[in-house]
């Protein structure tokens, strides 16, 4: 997978131009900073991103320099979905079928990202500080260092994360603030695979804290909300730094 996204971005420029928008309705999407209007500042990233499932892509609609593999790896991840929201189910005292049949796993968009040298990495990040908008994250990367989580007030130095289940699980899983930064030896690979609806598809579930997790001494602590209104939030404020999850706290 990380082959297939190197075969991407070391194509010609008039060859990626081919999927550079920042119309956020096309199926592939390719652009540097998605909040470049509203964030405070620019991340010196570029990012393929694109939904896999539930709705699969057509493979032409898919650049042919990574077609299959992105087709292959979706699946994969999948299957490996499954697994951990069955193990994540369990471990916060639900049946291992909870979180499937709220349907966390059915959607994935696939990030492929891409973090150039840069010439003076103190002045900038490639990824600011953020928890993902998702319900968990499964992330692979090419061992580059750079990934680093914010445990204990200290940014900690990780070759890899997981995402977050935090608002239906009422704060039972919380998710790491992360942040990437950049060096000026080689580029970074990363794809993270956002398990999440698909926001061109009507959505109107709601998500809030589980019943079952709830008590007179543990009452919900968010409103219910869409995965659409929760992602629409996240994007429009952008890596500003803050959470957008404490916009939906109660
Ligand atoms: O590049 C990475 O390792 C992390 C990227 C990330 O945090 C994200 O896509 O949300
Ligand atoms: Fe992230």
């Amino acid at each position: 997978m990380l082959d297939g996204v190197r075969r991407f971005y070391e194509q010609d420029v008039e060859a990626k131009a081919e999927w550079y928008t920042r119309d956020f309705s096309r199926r592939v999407i390719y652009n540097s900073n998605f909040d470049l209007f509203t964030a405070p500042s620019a991340n010196w990233r570029d990012t393929v991103y694109c939904q896999m499932a539930p709705n699969a892509p057509k493979p032409e609609e898919l650049p042919v320099v990574c077609r299959d593999i992105m087709i292959e790896y979706t699946n994969q991840v999948l299957k490996l979905g499954k697994i951990l929201f069955q193990l994540l189910s369990e471990a916060i005292g639900l049946k291992p079928s909870h979180l499937e049949e709220m349907e966390c796993g059915e959607g994935l968009t696939l990030l492929c990202h891409y973090y150039p040298p840069c010439p003076q990495p103190e002045l900038t990040v490639g990824t600011s500080q953020h928890a993902d908008s998702d319900f968990l994250t499964v992330l692979l990367n090419d061992g580059v260092n750079g990934l680093q989580v914010l445990y204990q007030n200290q940014w900690v130095d990780v070759p890899f994360v997981h995402g977050a289940l935090v608002l239906v699980s009422n704060d039972k899983f919380r998710s790491a603030e992360h942040r990437v930064l950049v060096n000026n030896v080689s580029p970074r690979i990363s794809v993270a695979c956002f398990f999440r609806s698909d926001l061109s598809m009507a959505d109107t579930k709601l998500y809030e804290p589980i019943k079952e997790l709830l008590s007179e001494d543990d009452p919900p602590k968010y409103r219910p909300t869409t995965v659409t209104e929760y992602v629409n939030y996240f994007n429009n404020k952008g890596l500003d730094g803050t959470s957008a999850l404490s916009h939906f706290r109660i």
